[in-house]
């Protein structure tokens, strides 16, 4: 479904990623991991567009997207949460999660500008899917509360909700447990896989190892900038190279 092929990208004289290749099957959970600093996140902008690589083939759906800018990607099909929330504070729950069904709206800018029954009609339709992504990630009680009010563990679970209303196939999550306690990371973890058994396939980062080594089929370790292992949670583990380079880090092995 996704397809990275000896990609990369400098900074200036840094090498951020450096010939990068794996693949994601329809369906899958995989990880993306390594220590601050490895590329990860830039590896995430790279495969939404918000960075261009200066060598390598990124196809999604057998159809090349590298250079696309993020809008046409995201319309493919390829939709991400960010490492620092990014909501509208000062809209409410449902309507930030409105805003992300909004990128499939049929009904044009002039109808909903001059509420024709059409655009009233797709309006209301909006406002029932976006409750009931509200409630598939645990949030309906909180519709009606400024996103910016709420803890941040809602926050996340927000931008999650936001980013599932625009019908993601594959829906890219950037550290989604960084600021929650055990019980929320807990329910975060149900989530994923209730993300994954809507048919929605799921690349994740995460410095959690004990929540990635769960829900992970396959994991990818980057190390600056390149590839050191790929392999199921159990090959991860016992990886001579993984454990010679991380073990002794803060990671929650
Ligand atoms: N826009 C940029 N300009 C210059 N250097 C950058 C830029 N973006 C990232 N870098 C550098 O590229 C390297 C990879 O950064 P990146 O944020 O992708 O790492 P990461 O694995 O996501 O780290 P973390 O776990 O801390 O989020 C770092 O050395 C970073 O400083």
């Amino acid at each position: 479904m996704l397809e990275l092929n000896n990609v990369g990208i400098s900074f200036g004289g840094l090498q951020a990623i450096k010939g990068v290749s794996f693949q994601m099957r329809e369906g899958q959970i995989k990880a993306l991991i390594g220590p601050n600093g490895a590329g990860k996140t830039t590896l995430f902008n790279l495969i939404t567009g918000m960075l261009k690589p200066d060598y390598g083939v990124i196809t999604f759906q057998d159809q090349v997207i590298q250079g696309l800018p993020p809008f046409r990607i995201a319309a493919r099909g390829i939709c991400r949460t960010f490492q620092i929330v990014q909501l509208f504070g000062h809209l409410t729950a449902l309507e930030n999660v409105m805003v992300g069904r909004h990128v499939r709206t049929k009904a044009g800018l002039l109808s909903g500008a001059l509420r024709l029954p059409a655009a009233k009609r797709e309006e209301k339709a909006i406002r029932e899917q976006a409750q009931s992504w509200l409630e598939f990630v645990g949030l309906s009680s909180r519709a009606e509360d400024y996103a910016a009010n709420l803890p941040l563990g809602h926050q996340r679970l927000l931008e999650i909700a936001r980013a599932l209303a625009t019908n993601p196939i594959l829906l890219l999550l950037d550290e989604p447990a960084a600021g929650l306690d055990m019980t929320e990371t807990e329910k975060l973890k149900e989530l994923i896989f209730a993300i994954q058994a809507q048919g929605v396939s799921v690349l994740l980062v995460e410095h959690d190892m004990s929540l990635t080594m769960e829900v992970a089929d396959e994991i990818v370790v980057l190390d600056h900038g390149e590839l050191l292992a790929e392999g199921t949670p159990r090959e991860i583990q016992k990886h001579p190279e993984v454990i010679a380079a991380y073990l002794g880090r803060d990671w929650q092995m």
